[in-house]
């Protein structure tokens, strides 16, 4: 029998909890809360890799070793699930991506005291943590932040710039958001940086949207074999691996459906993996993704028809999807609870709902359950390596 005092499970925000319910910091399961308050470490408690963990905004659980990080994601995919009564067929074990993958990550830079200080923020505040070294983020965009630190010492007084960086085709995309050099000098160094490191494009952003500084070459991601052009800020899945995971499971689910539609289609992560066994529709709001879509699917000659389209306001109606076979969406974290009422009047026979958000996907899928279909398959993905942000694929299928 388990002690009360023993972890039990990660829940939602990090928290390790134990069998009587209390919320215990920096607990993995299996750990056990002494009397003293201290913690006795079980074989789940890791040695976190990282000197910042603790501080870092970034990672929550790098104290939890593989099976621990695995099952908190999959608890929370089950859990959401059970909460709502969607009773899946199937679970599959989650897709965990591994250390040093995450190729697209939001930094910030400040002045401390008269040298830069770059990394990720710590949680709940705009404290910036210097990094000195980062588990998560793919080498390439590691490497790029002492160069950049070296770049700003350069800066007098207060500053603020927001980094986000990209790794596409051509290397590293790279936006300063709230900084723009200032002078003939500050900019020529600036160019020099760009050419020395080779971005593949540097993009200022001081109020006005992104503004290309640096853009040897048109700036691409490769999303089903097909380069697409890549507007500063779209939308990409935060590691191969796990668009290789989601990617998978659409393909794999909607298998032998010819009419699909790819909603919340951003650049067409789904919709190019599918162009090749179906005819697609894809709809997304954002102008600068859905005509980058448009434009690789005209050039290649592809079956994806392309829509501009709020699918908040105005979702794909119920008598539009007549004649589809199957339906992927994305949303963001809000969810898609109208097009999810839309979808679930229609006489669709699959639904691969794809989520950044456990919670308001189970909330969206009361509304298919509602409407006669039945939750068959369920894959927690793991992108956020040592986070507690899960993402999911699910297969929801009509019932005869
Ligand atoms: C999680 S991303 C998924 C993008 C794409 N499916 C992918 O995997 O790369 C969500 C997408 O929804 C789009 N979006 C947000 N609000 C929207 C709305 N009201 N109508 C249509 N698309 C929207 C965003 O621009 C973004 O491209």
């Amino acid at each position: 029998m388990t002690d009360s005092n023993t972890i039990i499970r990660i829940a939602a925000k990090g928290d390790g909890v134990t069998a009587d319910g209390r919320h215990v910091a920096m607990a993995a399961p299996g750990d056990v809360l002494l009397p003293d308050g201290s913690l006795e470490h079980g074989p789940h408690h890791a040695a976190p890799p990282c000197r910042h963990f603790g501080t870092c905004g970034a990672c929550q659980l790098q104290h939890c070793d593989d099976a621990a990080l695995a099952e908190f994601v999959h608890n929370r995919v089950a859990f959401a699930a059970q909460s709502q009564e969607l009773d899946p067929a199937h679970v599959a074990a989650p897709a965990m991506s591994p250390p040093h993958s995450r190729r697209r990550a939001s930094l910030r830079a400040i002045n401390g005291g008269g040298r830069p200080l770059i990394g990720f923020t710590q949680a709940g505040s705009h404290k910036v943590v210097d990094m000195r070294e980062c588990h998560v983020l793919h080498p390439r965009l590691f490497e790029l932040v002492r160069p950049l630190r070296h770049y700003l010492a350069q800066l007098k007084g207060r500053y603020a710039i927001a980094i986000e960086m990209t790794l596409v085709d051509q290397g590293i995309d790279l936006n300063l958001g709230g900084f723009a050099p200032e002078g003939l000098e500050q900019t020529e160094t600036l160019l020099d940086f760009c050419r020395d490191q080779g971005l593949a494009r540097l993009t200022l952003d001081h109020g006005f949207g992104a503004e290309s500084f640096w853009e040897p070459e048109p700036v691409t991601v490769t999303l089903g074999g097909y380069p697409v052009a890549f507007p500063p800020g779209a939308f990409l899945q935060a590691t191969q691996h796990g668009e290789d995971a989601l990617v998978g499971a659409a393909r794999e689910w909607l298998a032998g459906c010819g009419r699909v539609a790819d909603l919340f289609a951003g650049l067409g992560t789904f919709a190019l993996a599918l162009a090749d066994t179906s005819q697609v529709m894809a709809a997304e709001a954002d102008a600068a993704a859905i005509n980058a879509l448009r434009l690789v699917a005209n050039r290649s000659r592809l079956s994806v028809e392309c829509a501009h389209r709020d699918l908040f306001r105005n979702p794909v109606r119920a008598e539009e999807l007549a004649g589809f076979d199957g339906v992927v969406l994305d949303p963001p974290r809000a969810g898609a609870r109208t097009q999810v009422e839309q979808l679930a009047a229609s006489g669709v026979s699959r639904i691969v709902y794809i989520s950044c958000n456990p919670s308001s996907w189970a909330r969206d899928c009361v509304q298919l359950k509602e409407a006669g279909y039945r939750l068959q398959e369920l894959r927690p993905v793991g992108q956020f390596r040592w986070s507690t942000h899960v993402e999911l694929a699910s297969l929801f299928v009509r019932q005869a």
